[in-house]
């Protein structure tokens, strides 16, 4: 039996196919010979292997310049201890986005020709997104920071590489008084009279309780009115402390507070730019970051739904020996029914009950579930005394649901937007018991009429959730398929 830890490598998600260096990784020992520069970083192991010291900051920036110089004709430096990315790594996330805005998960706007813009949200000093999505892909960009150092470097980045530098503008954050309120922070010395300049000391701030986002604006106040995005990216700063951010012992990527902390961490930070998202709904097709916590992962999930995204896409990043994810979200109604690769099986059939008060009873609720289906076509069975509605839908009777339904998107989007196409000739059950005055649980098991040797039911679920105009009843198996997260 193959030993569990390394069946969990396996299993890992390679790099992204479309990366440079997917079948390619970086040639030490070639651009040892070609850049006399790097020469001294490398080193052979013991089988004749070249190698570089991970831990070496110096090494690890002299590897992303000649990468980028060498694959991405890219002209590119940083001062000493500023975060150092890796370039295969960071390709990763730029192919990850290119493969959201390919697919028709939400309709293309994007007409021919139009070219495709992004905002990366805290470029650093490396600006390494917008020069490779630039480089690779002709993406333009607007990449916004904080810090003097990180803006005046990246403008730096883009400057020196012409064939790019159209591309790529960078957008310093002012700092709003309003904004930027951590209590006792708040104060002349973070922040100019003209919202110019952010010193560093407004990041070091001391450990508070409060763990929402106080720093600058990250997308509201700095997007400017009018403007449109096919996508933003985001490499948050992921520590709440520069103590938890530590030394990874096995590399050394730099990075300085700025870059790599700030208070309530990523999860404060991305809620941030969640609730932005809110505010600028589609004026962005797309919202990602990265994440690189599973627990925040979940969190800013769960945060999704509640705020009622369209729909939700994950994935996971490799980055060495640690993993991170990919989150991205919109606001743009989906195409078309999403189904969910590894929840082919279940069956899942959402459908909404307009025009239910409050006060209604159980036996109105079971009226309205019947006429519901009745009005697609279906047969169904009202049951009085048990309180149930047994009902029978052929494929053609789920496919004038399901239609039905996705015009309802826009209001209940945060529950149903995963609509799975129900199997043929659908048998399932509605029940209604009333608890307590007042308050009703509703249940739905499905069965299917082409097995009835193996009749399952499912341990469907039901929700009962009020969307301003009646009721949204959504037979789910699993409700964490139904809030349209998908690997
Ligand atoms: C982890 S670094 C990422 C740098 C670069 N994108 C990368 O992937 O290597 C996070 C960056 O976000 C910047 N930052 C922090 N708060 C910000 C804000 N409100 N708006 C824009 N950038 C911000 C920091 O100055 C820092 O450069």
């Amino acid at each position: 039996m193959p030993n569990k830890k390394r069946r969990r490598k396996e299993e890992r998600p390679k790099i992204h196919p479309k990366n440079k260096y997917s079948d390619n990784p970086p040639d030490f020992a070639l651009l040892a010979s070609l850049y006399p520069s790097f020469k001294p970083f490398v080193f052979y192991s013991r089988e004749g292997r070249p190698k570089i010291d991970w831990t070496d900051f110096n090494a690890t920036r002299e590897l992303t310049r000649v990468l980028l110089l060498h694959d991405h004709g890219l002209d590119w430096w940083i001062p000493d201890g500023q975060l150092c990315p890796t370039v295969p790594n960071r390709s990763n996330y730029i192919h990850w986005i290119e493969d959201l805005l390919s697919s028709d998960i939400i309709p293309k706007t994007n007409r021919n020709g139009d070219n495709v813009r992004g905002f990366d949200i805290g470029t650093g000093a490396n600006c390494i997104y917008p020069l490779i999505g630039a480089f690779l892909l002709g993406w333009s960009f607007v990449a916004s920071d904080v810090t003097d150092v990180a803006l005046e470097w990246a403008e730096r980045n883009v400057k020196n590489n012409q064939h790019v530098s159209e591309l790529i503008e960078i957008r310093k954050v002012k700092c709003s008084q309003n904004t930027l309120t951590p209590e006792g922070l708040n104060n002349a010395e973070s922040c100019s009279e003209e919202g110019e300049g952010l010193p560093s000391s407004s990041f070091h701030m001391p450990e508070s309780e409060d763990k929402r986002y106080h720093g600058p604006p990250i997308l509201v106040d700095v997007v400017r009115d009018g403007e449109k995005f096919d996508f933003c990216m985001c490499n948050p700063p992921f520590f709440e402390s520069i103590e938890e951010a530590g030394l990874n012992p096995k590399t050394s990527c730099g990075g300085t507070h700025e870059e790599m902390v700030c208070p309530g961490g990523e999860k404060a930070f991305i809620t941030r730019i969640i609730e932005d998202s809110v505010m600028l709904k589609q004026s962005f097709r797309w919202y990602t970051s990265m994440v690189g916590r599973k627990v925040n992962l979940k969190f800013l999930i769960a945060k999704l739904r509640e705020v009622g995204v369209a729909i939700v896409k994950t994935t996971e990043f490799v980055q060495g020996q640690t993993c991170r994810w990919g989150l991205a979200w919109s606001f743009v109604p989906p195409t078309k029914k999403i189904i969910s690769p590894h929840a082919t099986e279940k069956s899942i059939l959402s459908f909404m009950l307009e025009g239910l008060q409050r006060q209604f009873g159980a036996i109105q609720v079971l009226q309205s579930v019947e006429s519901f289906f009745h009005a697609a076509g279906a047969s169904c069975k009202l049951n009085a005394s048990t309180f149930t509605v047994d009902i029978t839908a052929s494929t053609d009777h789920c496919n004038v649901l399901l239609n039905n339904e996705v015009k309802h998107h826009d209001e209940v989007a945060s529950c149903s937007n995963v609509l799975e196409a129900s199997p043929p000739n659908l048998c399932f059950r509605i029940s209604v018991f009333q608890q307590i005055p007042g308050t009703l649980l509703i249940k739905g098991s499905i069965q299917h009429r082409d097995s009835p040797l193996s009749v399952k039911t499912y341990s469907a679920k039901c929700k009962l959730a009020d969307v301003g105009k009646g009721y949204s009843i959504i037979l789910l198996n699993n409700p964490t398929v139904g809030g349209g997260t998908e690997k």
